[in-house]
């Protein structure tokens, strides 16, 4: 039997008034690739801060590989396997690639109490490994990100969460500010993930892309989850109904 590596029941997260988030049961199996869709304010992101962490639930219980979890923050997300790759990236502009990949997590040559000898070189072959391993082209890597474009940085922060994911990826809307050329590579990365059994939730509002890339489709409305589906029984038109509502159907019976 497939292992589930993330699970949620009765996810709920309230701001003030606002109910963001209303009792999300979701479940992604080890290696499988998941998509959220939904409109703006549907609560996919709000979903996202409450599993990896950056916000404290006001409901629910999470399950990560096989523990009950609650992350203090996404330091403890990637700590348990979980890496996310947010809208605004997380890269120091003024550091080069390799002490980007390693932000955090930097390995250690000597440790001498408050001073500490960096391993460069370890850090340097590991991020070449990293960017390798992932298809991710940069052309150099001691140029500090600010000299980046858009679609090299994020194909930072991604080969970031490639290198130390051991379980599980989110991405938040990775290709929303890139171009066609640097979308398809972000998409190849994430390809390269499938093949490495990592699994995916990729939050996205291109269904080209969607169809493309997941096994599974899952459908945020007003902060509820309306609709669970497999790619292959559903189809675009299906999904959009789902997302504006026009068309209910049995969520239930979806979840079968
Ligand atoms: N920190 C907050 N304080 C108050 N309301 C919030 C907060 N964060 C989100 N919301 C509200 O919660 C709802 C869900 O927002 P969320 O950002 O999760 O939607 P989304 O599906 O990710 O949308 P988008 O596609 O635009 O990113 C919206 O009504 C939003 O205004």
């Amino acid at each position: 039997m497939v292992k589930t590596v993330l699970k949620t029941e009765g996810l709920t997260k309230h701001y003030g008034g606002i109910q963001a988030l209303v009792d999300a049961d979701f479940e992604v199996k080890e290696g499988e690739h998941v998509a959220i869709v939904g409109d703006n304010g549907a609560g996919k992101s709000t979903f996202v801060r409450q599993i990896t962490g950056v916000e404290q639930r006001t409901a629910g219980r999470i399950w990560f590989d096989g523990n009950e979890v609650t992350f203090a923050g996404p330091l403890d997300a990637r700590e348990a396997g979980m890496e996310c790759v947010f809208q605004n990236l997380a890269l120091a502009d003024d550091l080069d690639v390799p002490a980007n990949l390693f932000l955090g997590r930097e390995k250690i040559l000597l440790n001498l109490g408050p001073f500490s000898i960096l391993d460069r070189r370890g850090m340097r072959k590991a991020t070449e490994d990293g960017l390798k391993a992932t298809g991710v082209r940069i052309p150099r890597l001691d140029y500090a990100i600010r000299r980046m474009s858009g679609g090299q940085r994020q194909g930072v922060a991604i080969a970031r969460s490639a290198t130390f994911a051991s379980k599980m990826i989110i991405m938040d809307e990775p290709t929303a500010a890139l171009g066609v050329q640097e979308t398809a590579q972000v998409e190849n990365i994430i390809r390269t993930l499938k093949a490495r059994g990592i699994a995916l939730v990729l939050i996205s509002h291109n269904l080209r892309q969607v169809f493309d890339l997941v096994d599974r489709i899952v459908v945020f409305r007003r902060g509820h989850i309306v609709a669970n589906l497999r790619k292959d029984e559903t189809d675009g038109n299906d999904i959009v109904a789902y997302i504006t509502g026009v068309k209910t159907q049995n969520v239930a019976a979806a979840l079968m």
